[in-house]
């Protein structure tokens, strides 16, 4: 079909040669009788003669989804009538059109596009036709420009306005009005039975986050503890009567949840002595491990005493790198500036620009002056200069980060040592409180960076952290029984307002499962 238009195009627009002319007007109105006789039963793929690299034919087989269909479509149109056909029959090779188009327009000027982009996108292309002779045109539009390449390609090679013949200038008219007709209904095709067209999911609206208390964080991030704790002990106590047996196995329990050995025994030594010899649930077990848990817990309970007299109080925190220092400090600055107290942070974690950076921003979070150095600075020459300053700036609170590589535990403790050492000189009580930080996930751990920081910095209370995450809470109540050490805060989420006083009857019952 489209090529047909072509021809009948190029055999209207074009002068003809002269003696194509002339032998057209030779031809008698019986001569036009007997070929149009002998066109009218032949197929174009019989007669035509299409050379095997005819751009034309090759493009329609890709562009119409096979030859077979394709074929019978191309032969209606290529029946021109004998009237306007050059030539024997009229028929010459598209090629040799082009080529004589070409020819005829004389230069191919580099300007710009002045015709319409109309290379067929492949929707287009794979789409089921319109029956409007526009549609033909257009399908010819690109083959008469490719030539056999790509449309993309041949489209860089318009001609200039005045070297496009006036039939080519009216093909691309042409083709601009079928884009315009056409493509709303091509841009939507009609699948066959058994497809459908996917559409993008509507976007689910998300649920409002719940936020959960500070207490259910706690309680959800000690849950492994607990739910492990309990689960075995109401296995173990399943129509059994307390014996001497029962109370090994549940000592061992307990020991096993890092509560460690003083508070196991306390607690299966009160279970004794309420319940020997009688049934025993679960229920009762928990219910006494956390009674026991509380009282081990409250006398570390305290608040963090801050002696306002110094000013600034100096608060210097040390813990192993990735405890929570940094992100304690921050919360902490915005609990102390939030009631109106003057914070300065200093930024004494000079090992990690990472942790100078984290405290700065901190820092603007919270409303807290800034003090920080050079990557690998001295330390306590920061910690000397930053009490000065908080000094001169009369602020209430000086909080010093510090680095904590237990990797290289001589040169750390000779930092931290420094650090005290040269504090002590602007007060002979500075800092008036060395806070560590403990990581809720490390359990039996934290025992050991205690007693390390304890030794080096004189750790003077405690803060755990992420007792939101997986949290291993047993092993604070063996700390808080071998050490003693107030335990002021607890950490229950990374954000600014997740540090809350610690409370010894709410984390015993946590760990021990039971309702609040
Ligand atoms: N879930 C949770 N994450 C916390 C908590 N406290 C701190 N974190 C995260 O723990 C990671 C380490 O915290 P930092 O404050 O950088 O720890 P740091 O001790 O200063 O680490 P260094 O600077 O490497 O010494 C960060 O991703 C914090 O957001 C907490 O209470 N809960």
């Amino acid at each position: 079909m489209a090529l047909g238009f072509i021809k009948k195009v190029f055999s209207f627009g074009k002068d003809k040669p002269a003696e194509e002319s002339k032998a057209s007007e030779a031809l008698t109105a019986d001569d036009k009788a007997s070929i149009e006789a002998e066109l009218e039963p032949h197929s174009r793929e019989e007669d035509l003669p299409v050379s095997p690299v005819d751009p034309v034919a090759t493009i329609e087989m890709e562009t119409a989804g096979g030859p077979a269909d394709d074929a019978a479509e191309v032969d209606e149109p290529v029946l021109l009538a004998p009237a306007e056909l050059p030539g024997e029959l009229g028929l010459v090779p598209l090629s040799l059109l082009e080529a004589e188009a070409e020819s005829s327009d004389g230069d191919q000027s580099p300007l710009p596009s002045v015709l319409p982009d109309i290379s067929p996108s492949r929707g287009e292309i794979d789409s089921p036709r319109n029956d409007h002779p526009l549609v033909d045109v257009a399908d010819a539009e690109p083959r008469l420009q490719v030539g056999g390449s790509s449309p993309k390609q041949d489209v860089g090679q318009y001609r200039s306005p005045e070297s496009i013949s006036p039939l080519e200038g009216e093909m691309s008219g042409r083709t601009e009005g079928r884009n315009d007709t056409v493509t709303p209904t091509l841009s939507e095709p009609v699948l066959p039975k058994g497809f459908a067209t996917r559409k993008e999911a509507a976007p689910v609206e998300a649920a409002p986050e719940v936020k959960l208390s500070w207490f259910q964080r706690l309680r959800e991030g000690l849950s492994r503890t607990s739910a492990q704790l309990t689960g075995q002990i109401a296995a173990l106590f399943t129509k059994r009567k307390l014996d001497e047996a029962t109370l090994e196995e549940l000592e061992d329990l307990l020991i096993q949840a890092d509560l460690g050995v003083e508070t196991a025994m306390r607690i299966t030594d009160t279970l004794s002595s309420e319940r020997y010899g009688k049934d025993v649930t679960g229920d009762d077990v928990s219910r006494i491990m956390a009674s026991e848990i509380t009282k081990v817990l409250k006398p570390v309970a305290k608040p963090l005493e801050l002696d306002l007299s110094h000013k600034p109080h100096v608060i210097l925190v040390v813990g192993v790198n990735g405890t929570g220092k940094t992100t304690t400090i921050g919360k902490l600055a915005a609990k102390l500036s939030g009631s109106g107290l003057k914070v300065m942070l200093a930024a004494g974690d000079t090992f990690r620009a990472a942790a100078i950076e984290q405290l700065k921003i901190w820092a603007d979070r919270t409303g807290s002056e800034f003090i920080g150095t050079k990557l690998g600075a001295d330390a306590a020459g920061l910690a000397y200069d930053a009490f000065e300053q908080a000094k001169a700036k009369k602020c209430d609170v000086l909080i010093i980060d510090t680095a904590g590589r237990l990797q290289n535990k001589a040169e750390l403790m000779a930092e931290l040592e420094k650090i005290v050492r040269v504090l002590s000189k602007l007060d002979p009580d500075a800092p008036h409180t060395v806070l560590q930080t403990l990581d809720a996930t490390t359990g039996q751990n934290a025992m050991n960076q205690v007693e390390i920081f304890r030794n080096v910095a004189g750790v003077s209370g405690l803060i755990m952290t992420k007792l939101d995450g997986t949290a291993r809470g047993g092993i604070l109540v063996a700390i808080a029984a071998k050490h003693k050490l107030p335990v002021y805060f607890i950490g229950v989420g990374e954000g600014i307002d997740d540090l809350e006083p610690f409370e010894a009857e709410d984390f015993a019952q946590a760990i021990a499962g039971v309702s609040h």
